[in-house]
Formats: structure tokens, sequence, C-alpha cells
């Protein structure tokens, strides 16, 4: 599998050292530590924390504030049923396998995975194809899979292993279990053979109440809660349609093998978005022209079906008129999630969307496509945008009968033949009594067919039977003076239908892990020192004020200017230790503040400040109220630091450590 193996300024990408960056800046750490760590959980610090807001709330601005989402903030408690009606309780699973022998569990595509991605790189190796080293994962202090000896493989054989890896995310349970046979494929720790793939449900399963007699999940994405909102939703949005929901919260899954940090884990905060449409015309998007020309690299399904990764850059206007993306909304939303992934500072080279295969599909999905991030551990899926039909509203409404449906006033009334059955209630009532009312329902109920051929029976018979569950013995007989059935035409001014939703879902830990690694890079001068050139907007902290020195005269200077940059809301840090200018600097980059004040003593006699571009390490001076206006334009994106640096006198001042 291809991976980002260099930092944005094309240096070797070295995971060991980002990750204890990482660790060491709090950005995020293990949780439960002192006792011993949980795999799959995950604290985030206070620079984490920072970020992961900055991310919310652009993508706040970027979703909800700009297509006047419906934003709701729903239950993580699901009770049982809910997910038992929407399918996750049958089919919510991964597969696994087992040592018998030590009781080790694998989840069975990640173990086929790696266990043949080894192969090829033994195969490479055995050909002296140069071989990117493998990494230990540190915390669990074992090895991966291991460099399986260089063995050279037949040319066929490294041809067919490579087309069941790029299609590694399709195959179910049995498929892998064969995969698993053919390839020979054992505990790579002591080379066991291992038992067949099981289903494991991902759902964390828990029960509500004291009495524990209400079971219920931990939901695994936000969207149920939404689902059962609709009807709310259509009423705050005055019966309109399209309009879209959407949720930010976190969800639990019980990840079979939690691996690569943030990557899988088993919380984690997801944004979620449910546009909801309707079917008839082709689920057309009013804006979809805004982006029609938004260029995507689009890896599609008949590509992947000759086991190839091949993508294609294509305008999405072009791919949605081909039929590749299936439909407006759906291209409008892949556009949109890229512009989005750009904003926060995603390297365009470095995303792709992939289209799911037919059986990889979630089994409500009509279409689905990732977008997906390349990362030092391959492409990874960070936002899945699925067109999920009217498959839950659907469920749902007939679970419970609630109206999860859209009425609509039809523009010109539709004319209906139709056969209708007039019981007449005066006699009825009399006749059946307490059963009355179930023998009137299961009237209404009767299909169209079978009110054809009951209205000939009752010409033909001067009576018609029908089936009444519950009443006498299932059968109930009604005579031509009970009821009459004529076919009639009727106006239908109404027209109801259940809407579809096109979702997409964003993981925000794994897109908060794969813009970290993109946007991490060593300065030429000195390798030790690491940037993380976070856009302004997200950065977890905006500025860095450094006073030269600890000398109290610089104080009052420090303190007007936090305030200044407080009241318009930009964060910021003070760093008046005893380290160097160029250290405290140092110390920042690593945190991605993106520019740093500097009070000297020339600050003191005229009020001028100088303001330091993190990233090309330029200075500007000037007057408090110049540098507070460039600092609060860079961040909300109105100049660039060249527009500032071009407009403001430069400053030549050293870093000295
Ligand atoms: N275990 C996890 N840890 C972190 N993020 C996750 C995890 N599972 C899903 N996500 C995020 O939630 C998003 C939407 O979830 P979705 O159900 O589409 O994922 P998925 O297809 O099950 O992911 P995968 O195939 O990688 O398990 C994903 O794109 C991803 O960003």
């Amino acid at each position: 599998m291809p991976s980002d193996t260099t930092t944005l300024k094309g240096q070797p990408f070295a995971r060991d050292q980002f990750e204890q960056l990482v660790k060491r800046r709090h950005f995020y750490t293990p949780s439960f530590d002192a006792y011993g760590g949980v795999s799959g959980l995950y604290d985030y610090g206070a620079a984490g924390t920072a970020l992961q807001n900055n991310i919310v709330e652009l993508w706040r601005k970027h979703f909800v504030l700009e297509e006047d989402m419906l934003e709701v903030d729903t239950t993580i408690l699901t009770p049982y049923d809910v997910f038992e009606t929407s399918g996750h309780v049958a089919r919510f699973a991964d597969w696994m396998c087992k040592d018998p022998k030590t009781g080790e569990i694998f989840r069975a595509d990640h173990l086929v995975e790696e266990v043949l991605e080894a192969r090829l790189k033994g195969d490479k190796e055995a050909r002296g194809e140069k071989v990117e080293a493998e990494e230990d994962d540190p915390k669990k202090k074992k090895k991966k899979v291991k460099n399986i000896a260089a063995v050279k493989l037949d040319d066929a054989l490294v041809q067919e292993i490579e087309e069941v890896l790029a299609k590694i995310d399709n195959y179910g349970g049995e498929e892998l279990g064969l995969l698993i046979k053919k390839y020979d494929i054992r505990n790579p720790a002591n080379n066991s053979e291992l038992l067949p793939p099981v289903a494991f449900n991902l759902m964390f399963q828990t029960s509500i109440g004291p009495s524990a007699n209400l079971p219920a999940f931990l939901r695994p994405e936000t969207a149920q809660g939404q689902f059962l909102n609709f009807a709310n939703l259509l009423e705050d949005n005055m019966q309109q349609m399209p309009f879209a929901s959407a949720s930010v919260g976190k969800s639990f899954r019980n990840e079979i093998s939690p691996r690569q940090g943030l990557l899988r884990v088993r919380e984690f905060l997801m944004a979620e978005i449910e546009h909801f449409v309707d079917p008839a015309g082709g689920k057309k998007h009013p804006r979809f022209e805004e982006v029609k020309d938004v260029e995507l690299e689009l890896l599609n399904r008949d590509v992947q079906l000759d086991g190839k990764t091949t993508v294609e850059t294509t305008k999405i206007g072009t791919a949605v008129e081909t039929g590749v993306v299936d439909n407006e909304t759906l291209g409008y939303f892949l556009a949109r999630i890229q512009l989005f992934l750009l904003k926060i500072g995603i390297d365009p080279k470095k995303i792709r969307f992939r289209q799911h295969m037919a059986n990889e599909m979630a089994h409500y999905a009509a279409d689905c496509w990732d977008a997906e991030l390349l990362t030092s551990h391959g492409w990874i899926e960070c936002v899945g945008c699925a067109d999920r039909s009217a498959y839950d509203l659907t469920v749902h409404m007939k679970k419970t009968g609630a109206p999860l449906i859209v009425r609509e006033q039809r523009k010109e009334p539709l004319k209906i033949e139709e056969w209708q059955c007039d019981l007449d209630k005066k006699k009825s009532g009399p006749k059946f009594k307490k059963d009355s009312k179930t023998i009137e329902a299961a009237v209404e109920a009767l299909s169209q067919d079978l009110r054809e051929k009951l209205s000939l029976d009752l010409v033909k018979d001067g009576k018609i039977s029908i089936d009444v569950p519950g009443v006498n013995d299932g059968k109930v007989e009604l005579s031509k003076e009970l009821i009459s059935i004529e076919k009639r035409t009727r106006l239908d001014t109404v027209r109801e239908y259940t809407p579809n939703v096109i979702e997409p879902s964003f993981g925000i830990g794994r897109i908060f892990y794969a813009l970290c690694e993109q946007v991490y890079w060593k300065r030429e001068q000195d390798e030790a020192r690491v940037v993380l050139s976070f856009p302004p907007a997200i950065a977890p902290t905006k500025v860095l004020i450094v006073p030269l020195s600890s000398n109290p005269d610089f104080e009052p200077l420090v303190r007007k200017l936090r305030l200044n940059l407080k009241k318009i809301g930009i964060s910021t840090r003070v760093d008046a230790s005893g380290a160097s200018i160029g250290k405290r600097y140092a110390r920042n980059d690593e945190l991605g503040t993106p520019m740093g004040v500097t009070i000297d003593f020339q600050s003191i006699k005229d009020n001028t400040f100088t303001l330091r571009d993190r990233d090309t390490t330029e200075q500007v001076r000037a007057s408090i109220d110049d540098i507070t206006t460039a600092i609060a334009n860079i961040v909300k994106g109105a100049e660039q630091w060249s527009d500032v640096a071009t407009r403001l006198p430069k400053f030549e001042g050293q870093e000295v450590d």
C-alpha cells in the first residue's frame, strides 16, 4: 500500500519522532496510561483539544452555517430496538479469527492484508529492490508482522496478491476464510493455524435503568438520532425540502484490533450530516452549479474491480453527467468535502475519493464514496459519503408508525382510479359490537387487487369473506347489506414520499491525525527544529507573545496586546521564560503557533512590535494597531503572510538560540 513517507518539504518522514512530538506537546496521549492504558482510547491535551475544536468550528462554518443546516444534539445511549430496526444488530460487524492455542484475536481482513503486504516486501527484498523499513509499535512492545524472510515469489503470484490487496475491503467472512487457507496465513507470532473467521458485532452493549431491563447500545454513529427526529426537523424547516440536519458527537465502536493511534479507536468524535432529498427528479442539488468545476481525484468501482488503484482527475460536473457519481447531491457533497479538507490545510495531492464496491457498502447504502487522505499508514478513509436511500426512515416508520415522510401539496391534483369499500357502520356496529373496529381496520387494509376480486364475489354470492385475525376463527363474512365495493375516481391533492438521505460522515480524529502528519516538517538548518504548519484559522494558539526578558517594564505592553487580541477572540500565549527568543519560537513552532510578537526596549519607546511568521521566520515591525490588524486579517483569512510582509516594514531580527 503506498504510504506518505516524506514531509511537506520532501524530507523523510520519521513517524516515531512525530509520535513523540504529539505526545510530548500534549496533542493526544493514551488514556489511563498510569493504569497501563486501554487500546483504542486516547485523551486530547490542551493543544489537541484546541486544534480539534478549531477543526469542528470550521466544519460548522463550512457546512452548518453555509447551508442553513439544522444542528441537533441527540443521545449516545440508544435503546436496543433502534439498532435492531436499523440493521446494526444483525450486520454491524467485522470478521475476526482466533488462535485456538493462545486465544489471540485478529481482525481477519487486517491480518490477511498485513501478512500479504509483508510477503510482497519479502519478494522485493529478494529481488534486490529498495524496501521501506517496518516500524514496530512501541506501545504494544511487540513487532507487527515481521518482514517475512526475503523470499522471491512467482510473478503471477505477486500480481494475484496485489489484486487481493486492492480489494481487501470487499471480502466477506467466507472469502476471508478462503484467502487465509489459500495463502496459508497463520498467527505471525507463533505460526499456529487460526480458526475460521466469525462475525463480531462492533457495538458496545449496555442496559438502561437499575432493573437492567432496557437493553441498549452506545451509538456507533450519530445518524439514527437524526433520523428519529426527522418529523420535528421537517417542521423546524417549515415543511420545506430539501434540507439537512447535522450533529457533532462521540460514537463508539468496539474495534477488534485498534491500531495506528487515532486512526482506529474505540471512542471518537464524529461530525455527520443527513441531507434529506426528494428521490423523484434525480436527486438534484440547488447549488450544484457552484461546485461543478471542482476537480477531484476519483478511484471508481470499475478500476478497483480490475485490482487497480489508478485515480482519474475529474470535474465533479463530468463525474455526475457520466454517471460515475450517482447523483448531483452526492456529487455536491464530495466537492464540498474536498473544499473543507483543503481549508483546514490538507495537502491537495494527498486527497482521493474511493468508491465502495457493491459488496463493501454498508447494508443501508445505495452508493458510497470515501474521502481518503494519504498518511504514513497509507490511504486512510477519513470521510464516508453515502447515499443511504430511503432505508433508515422507511424501516423506522414501518416499525414504529412514526410519520417519517414528507406530505406535499400537489400543484396539479392527481386523478386516481381505485376500488373503494363502504362499510355501513350503522349496521356493522350493532352486529359486530366489540369487534367492529377491528373489522373496519381489516377492510381498510384490503389491497386494491383483493378489493377487485371481492367486488366480483359480492356480485356473484351476495357476500364476501375476509381475514380478520383475532375475530371468530380469523374469518368474517360481510353481506352486500353491510358492504359495497366500487371502482371510483378520486382526486389526490397530497403527495407522500419518504426522502432519500445523502450522508457525509466525518471522523474528526482521523482528519486530525492525517492533518498533523501532513503539516509536519523540519527546519533545514536544524533537524531538531520541527514545525507544524497549521493554517492560522485552525492552529491551537494563534499568537505567541515574547517579551525580550522578564523585565517588568514589558508587562503593560504584554497586557495591552493580549487584551486587544482577546477582545477580537484571538488566542495567545505568553512565553516570558528565560530561554532565548529562538528557543521560545521553536517551542511554539512545534505547537503550530503561526505568529509571534516580540516586545523589546524599542517597543517601550515607540509602541512598535515585531511580528514573526512561523513558516518563513520573516519579521515585520509596526505599531500595535497595525500588528493587531495584521494578526486579525491573517486569522480570518483576509490576508496571507505575504500580503502583510509586503505592506509593513521588514525587520531583520536574528533568531538567537
Ligand atoms: N474506529 C474508528 N476510529 C476512528 N475513526 C473512525 C472509526 N470508525 C470510523 N471512523 C470514522 O468515521 C467515519 C464514518 O464512519 P464509517 O462507518 O463510514 O466508517 P467505516 O467505513 O466503518 O470505517 P472503517 O472501514 O475504516 O472501519 C469514517 O470515515 C472515519 O473517519
